[in-house]
């Protein structure tokens, strides 16, 4: 079978259960696909972003009228390549479905430029740029950009910028650099609740860039790095657990964050990976990032058989647990491209279209090809385990099976007897596995015995606490207190990032314990007290880490800040974006990397949820 036959049946199949629900999988994961994995899934994808104007180019030049033996499914692909691609039909010249399109070259060319000027595109090239912009919102989806995480294990954000980013404008926030889609421009920005992570707009390809081959930048979604950020681990705390780990995002961002920290001598991250394959992933993905030193993975082994109580693990001080979940919240899960098909001729003929129509009536999807049939609905976890629902009877179950696995881990890990603080996420929008596990694990017998609380709003690092979308107060039984706890994200609310949940755990610390605990003065709790800013004050000074005042108007540099590197640029420079500058033009920012807004000296709360207006503890 040709690739342009395989191409159609891909095009108009719905997720299976064999299949899965996204475009990727469905064709990655098709044993019986003859052609190319790779070929099939760009040629796919290409002319579902292209069928909207091809449905009026196919239509306009009469090609289904005039070519029985093409479906209108084929007719789109083989448009597609005889007018869109730059390499062209993929066959024979002699072959008959060449000759079919060729055949029309000269219409179809055409009614193309018609298609192109009503939207009053200049060239091709104008018209590829309003398609690529349009496929990113089909649907009524909001762009998602890209996340680039710079590893500091390797690099820095200002190498990033003066090397594999060189000539991109930096902007203040992720709502410019998404305004910037569809008009060429090349920008950035720096995020303001995760240090060292930047949004590019969606499509720009960092997988070809050195610093991706070399470890340098991590691509993972700005809501993946929340958990990381959550724990906070912090040299002299011990050791940190990933407990499920592969395929690795946020190990290697711990490891980042710790060895940035000035990780103390012996301190390890153990990563448990109970899936052997995912495992091999893992340990490419650690030795990559660089922090292979002091990562021990663990592959193959299940979390759950892990005795806390070992000699091994009594130093352990933290553990992140981010288990296997429905992945409802990921973006691009179960997105197949949208799909606009020309009318056929009312009496479809030629074999080709019989067999097609045949093989596929089960698995059209939507109504756009007139089967009338809905496709089941699917969940396909991160694991890649695809669940076919029929029912709302079948996600319950589902969900709380998964439910009672999370809260078994969560419980788990509760039982190391060093441990401090405990980080719990999932990439699922469902309350099942996200607050009614939190609430579950407080309620828990070893949670009591232990002293294990949710970590409170207040006592969240800065980047976290100030991220607005909380838990839900409902799905809290009314508790809010657990619900501002709880951290939340929700795809398409045009703040970025996938749908995704985290909450925090920690036991009281006595404060006599804390005495080595950290640079900065604590409160009989154990927690930095901060003033209304939220400015911690350091023991050694018993000044306040950051006088903003002093930053604003001081000439004595004494009295300025005490943890960022570098003063600020006299006199500031408007023409260099939105940050404040060194006096070598460098992004200023503090130890964690958290760059600052030059407006936030005046208004250190700004509206604008995703600017960063000041220093991370
Ligand atoms: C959501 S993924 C983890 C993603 C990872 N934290 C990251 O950011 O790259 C969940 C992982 O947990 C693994 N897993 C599931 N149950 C486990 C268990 N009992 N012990 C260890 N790993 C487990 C799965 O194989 C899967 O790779």
């Amino acid at each position: 079978m040709s690739l342009y036959h395989e191409a159609a049946g891909l095009l108009l199949s719905a997720p299976t259960a064999t299949h899965g629900g996204s475009l990727r999988s469905r064709i990655f994961r098709d044993k019986e696909l003859k052609s190319p994995p790779a070929q099939v899934y760009a040629l796919v994808l290409e002319t579902c972003k292209w069928s909207g104007v091809l449905k009026e180019v196919v239509g306009g030049a009469g090609l289904l009228k005039a070519e029985r033996k093409l479906t209108p499914a084929l007719a789109l692909l083989l448009t597609h390549d005889l007018l869109v691609s730059k390499s062209g039909v993929a066959l024979p010249a002699s072959h008959g479905l060449r000759a079919a399109v060729e055949r029309h070259k000269g219409r179809l060319a055409s009614e193309l430029s018609r298609a192109r000027l009503r939207r009053k595109c200049s060239s091709l090239e104008a018209l590829r740029a309003v398609v690529e912009a349009e496929a990113l919102t089909a649907g009524g989806r909001k762009p998602h950009p890209r996340w680039v995480r710079v590893n500091m294990l390797k690099s820095t954000v200002d190498d990033q910028l003066e090397g594999t980013f060189k000539g991109y404008e930096v902007v203040a926030g992720v709502e410019e650099v998404m305004a910037a889609v569809g008009t060429g421009r090349k920008v950035l920005c720096l995020d303001g609740n995760v240090a060292n992570l930047l949004a590019l707009p969606p499509g720009t390809d960092v997988t070809r860039s050195e610093a991706y081959r070399k470890g340098e930048v991590i691509l993972q979604d700005k809501a993946s790095c929340f958990p990381a950020c959550l724990l906070d681990p912090r040299p002299g705390e011990g050791d940190v657990v990933d407990a499920c780990a592969a395929p690795g995002n946020k190990t290697t961002h711990l490891a980042g964050i710790l060895e940035g920290r000035g990780r103390e001598e012996g301190e390890r991250i153990f990563a448990f990976e109970k899936d052997k394959n995912r495992a091999k992933t893992l340990e490419k993905m650690v030795k990559i990032a660089g922090s292979d030193g002091f990562t021990v993975v663990h592959p193959g082994q299940d979390f759950l058989k892990v005795d806390p109580n070992s000699e091994k693990y009594a130093k352990v001080g933290a553990l992140l647990l981010d288990p296997s979940c429905s992945g409802s919240g990921i973006v691009g899960r179960d997105d197949m491209p949208e799909l606009h098909l020309p009318e056929g001729p009312s009496a479809p003929g030629a074999a080709a279209g019989k067999k097609e129509d045949k093989k596929d009536r089960k698995r059209k999807r939507d109504d756009k090809d007139g089967s009338g049939e809905k496709p089941p609905a699917v969940l396909v976890d991160d694991d890649g385990e695809t669940t076919v629902l029929s029912s709302e009877k079948d996600l319950k179950a589902r969900i709380e099976a998964l439910a009672a696995f999370q809260l078994t881990l969560l419980l788990h890990a509760f039982a190391f007897p060093a441990a401090k603080k405990i980080t719990y996420s999932t990439c699922s929008v469902y309350a099942g596995e996200n607050e009614h596990v939190v609430l579950k694990a407080l309620a828990s017998e070893i949670a009591r015995q232990r002293g294990w609380k949710v970590l409170k709003r207040e006592s969240q690092t800065r980047g976290m606490r100030e991220w607005p979308v909380r838990g839900d107060p409902d799905a809290c039984d009314g508790d809010t207190e657990v619900a501002e706890a709880c951290i939340r994200t929700y795809r398409d609310d045009g703040r970025g990032v996938m749908g995704f949940f985290v909450a925090g755990f920690v036991r009281e610390v006595e404060a006599e314990e804390d005495d080595d605990g950290g640079p900065f003065v604590r409160d009989a709790d154990g927690r930095i007290i901060r003033d209304e800013m939220g400015i911690p004050t350091l023991k050694s000074t018993g000044k306040k880490a950051i006088d903003l005042d002093a930053l604003e108007s001081s000439d004595d540099d004494d009295k300025g800040v005490e943890i960022y590197v570098g003063p600020p640029a006299e006199g500031g420079d408007d023409d260099d974006g939105p940050y404040l500058r060194d006096a070598e033009g460098r992004i200023v920012r503090d130890a964690m990397g958290m760059p600052t807004l030059k407006t936030s000296r005046n208004d250190t709360h700004a509206a604008n949820d995703d600017e960063w207006d000041g220093f991370d503890d």
